[in-house]
């Protein structure tokens, strides 16, 4: 579902990721590394919202450079951004209704589709709450119903569980490894508890770079994040 080769993504003179090959089906896909790897960038380019400078990249079959083909991978993908803002006089409701209508969702069917994305989030109590009524983690939770609501095929969320609660993690791990059997999501993480409660495999980035691609059990054969890190820093000097 995502088809990366030599990827590479620009910010002015800032190599933000670094000539990456990444083949990545069904099943959720931790990305970590340390603070500026690259693994927002590299997300907004899997989301569309920015372009590569070098590389090839199919998403979903499709390929994001052309208008049409763009379009079609939109309407089948969420995003969550590491930061968001919404209209703060926006209802629960209204916040994911306007995602549905962005996403191009058919009028007939987003009503019941919006209220399904924010019982999964577990805000349905709030459905009426203004936005800026919200807790932080509530905020978040809106973001991620945002990210829910056409039932993408490509799911993309920067630091999810960042601000939620235990049992809203719990609860957000559980739809994540349900949504893992039909979807593909890459969740951008610092937590190894996010990568051991619902992960089938685990990118990290290190300094633009892809240091390791498997599963949580072939990470920690390999020294876990700490060692793979430890024996990439070299690489973060240079940059
Ligand atoms: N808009 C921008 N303009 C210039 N440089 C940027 C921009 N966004 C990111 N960068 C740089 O690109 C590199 C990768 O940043 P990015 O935000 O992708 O890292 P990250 O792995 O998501 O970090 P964090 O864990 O802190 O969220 C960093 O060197 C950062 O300083």
């Amino acid at each position: 579902m995502i088809s990366a080769t030599r990827l590479t993504v620009r910010h002015r003179r800032t190599t933000a990721v670094d000539s990456l090959d990444l083949d990545l089906g069904n099943g959720v896909h931790a990305l970590l590394g340390p603070n500026g790897a690259g693994k927002s960038s590299l997300l907004r380019v899997l989301a569309t919202a920015a372009p590569a400078v070098e590389g090839e990249l199919k998403l979903l079959e499709r390929d994001p450079r052309r208008p049409a083909e763009r379009l079609e991978i939109r309407r089948r993908l969420g995003y969550l951004p590491q930061t968001f803002g919404m209209f703060r006089g926006f209802t629960v409701r209204e916040c994911v209704s306007y995602a549905a209508w962005l996403k191009d969702m058919p009028n007939r069917g987003a009503a019941d589709a919006v209220e399904r994305a924010v019982d999964q989030v577990g805000l349905t109590p709030r459905m009426d709450a203004k936005y800026r009524t919200l807790s932080g983690g509530m905020r978040r939770r809106v973001g991620i119903a945002q990210a829910l609501v056409n039932t993408p095929r490509l799911l993309l969320l920067d630091e999810p569980t960042t601000g939620l609660d235990p049992a809203e993690r719990d609860r957000l791990h559980a739809l994540l490894r349900q949504l893992g059997a039909t979807t593909t999501v890459v969740l951008a993480t610092h937590l190894m508890e996010d990568v051991h409660a619902c992960c089938d495999s685990a990118i990290i980035l290190c300094a633009a770079r892809k240091a390791f691609v498997g599963s949580p059990q072939a990470l920690r054969e390999a020294g876990g994040y700490g060692g793979i890190v430890a024996g990439n820093a070299d690489a973060g000097h240079t940059r």
